[in-house]
């Protein structure tokens, strides 16, 4: 009996890819590429579109129009890879031949695909997605029943409260002040154990609630290892106030 975990390969890397600014190119203008380009659009990914005009589904019409992707309008052309930006290519065509014939030239360019309906021709699969804000979460059946593969994500939803997204901006914004105020890696340790006390110990209520103002008095009160409450911290307590009482939490003397 090993003391590290067991491997169980024939998974997947599931990682959140940032395409941020970056050049993706889409084949194809039906309901499937519609749904990548909203993924793309929602990672803010420069969007390349390449079909017909004659093939447009309404919603890839609609982002067309408003110049939310950049669109050539014809079939896919080897050309269409020479753009030295391009980081990934999603085809989503009926025409299974040119999917290959994409792949391929895909490959020798070195260029991340994936071939909608193709998978061993996928170097990524998509998954189904949950968002909230901030908030994403990915389920994929490894290739084995897509629509499985949704009815789990909508399982996993509907049992989410609802401010779990607005908590986690929160987090986020307290985060990022956390670490301007406390800079340097010498105190990377103690900064995340102080921000995971946060999230354990505030409610989800608490942490979106959790004003601009309030984030300044928490930060003012910062020490490691001192966790004051959202009352406290609404009554404006200095970091002097607070004493270990000696019970899990920290009490506040008054
Ligand atoms: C998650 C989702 C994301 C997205 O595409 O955005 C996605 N497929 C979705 C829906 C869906 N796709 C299909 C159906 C019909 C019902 C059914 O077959 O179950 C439904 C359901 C529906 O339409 O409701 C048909 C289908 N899909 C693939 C094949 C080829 C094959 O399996 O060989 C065939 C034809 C099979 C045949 O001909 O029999 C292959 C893939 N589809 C994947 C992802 C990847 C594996 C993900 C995983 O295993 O978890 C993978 C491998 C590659 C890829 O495309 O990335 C999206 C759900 C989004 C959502 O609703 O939340
Ligand atoms: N992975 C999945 O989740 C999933 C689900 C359903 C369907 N599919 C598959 O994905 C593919 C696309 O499905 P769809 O419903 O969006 O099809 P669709 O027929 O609605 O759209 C096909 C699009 O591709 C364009 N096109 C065809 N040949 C092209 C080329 N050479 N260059 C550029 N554009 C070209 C067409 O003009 C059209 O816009 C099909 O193979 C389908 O079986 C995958």
């Amino acid at each position: 009996m090993g003391k590290f975990p067991e491997v169980q390969g024939g998974g997947s890397l599931i990682l959140a890819w940032q395409v941020r600014n970056k050049r993706v190119l889409v084949v194809g203008g039906g309901e499937v590429a519609a749904g990548r380009i909203l993924n793309l659009l929602n990672a803010d990914a420069k969007v390349r579109v390449v079909a017909p005009r004659s093939g447009l589904n309404k919603e890839v019409a609609y982002r067309v129009e408003q110049n939310q992707v950049d669109y050539v309008d014809r079939n896919f052309e080897p050309s269409d890879l020479d753009d030295p930006n391009i980081v990934m290519v999603l085809t989503a065509i009926d025409d299974p031949e040119a999917s290959s014939k994409i792949w391929k030239l895909c490959k020798q360019k070195r260029i991340a695909a994936n071939i909608a309906d193709v998978p061993p021709e996928c170097d990524f699969y998509f998954g189904s997605v949950h968002r909230d804000g901030p908030l994403q979460i990915m389920v994929s059946t490894n290739g084995n029943g897509p629509k499985m593969a949704n009815i789990v994500r909508r399982r996993i939803a509907a049992n989410l409260p609802d401010n779990m997204g607005a908590a986690i901006q929160k987090v986020g914004m307290l985060r990022k002040r956390l670490r301007v105020m406390v800079p340097g890696n010498e105190e990377g340790a103690k900064r995340m154990q102080w921000m995971s006390k946060v999230c354990t110990k505030w409610s989800l209520e608490e942490l979106c609630e959790l004003s601009e103002s309030d984030m300044d008095i928490l930060l003012k009160s910062y020490k490691p290892n001192v966790i004051p409450t959202l009352e406290q911290v609404r009554l404006d307590e200095t970091p002097g106030d607070w004493t270990f009482d000696g019970s899990f939490g920290w009490a506040c003397v008054v």
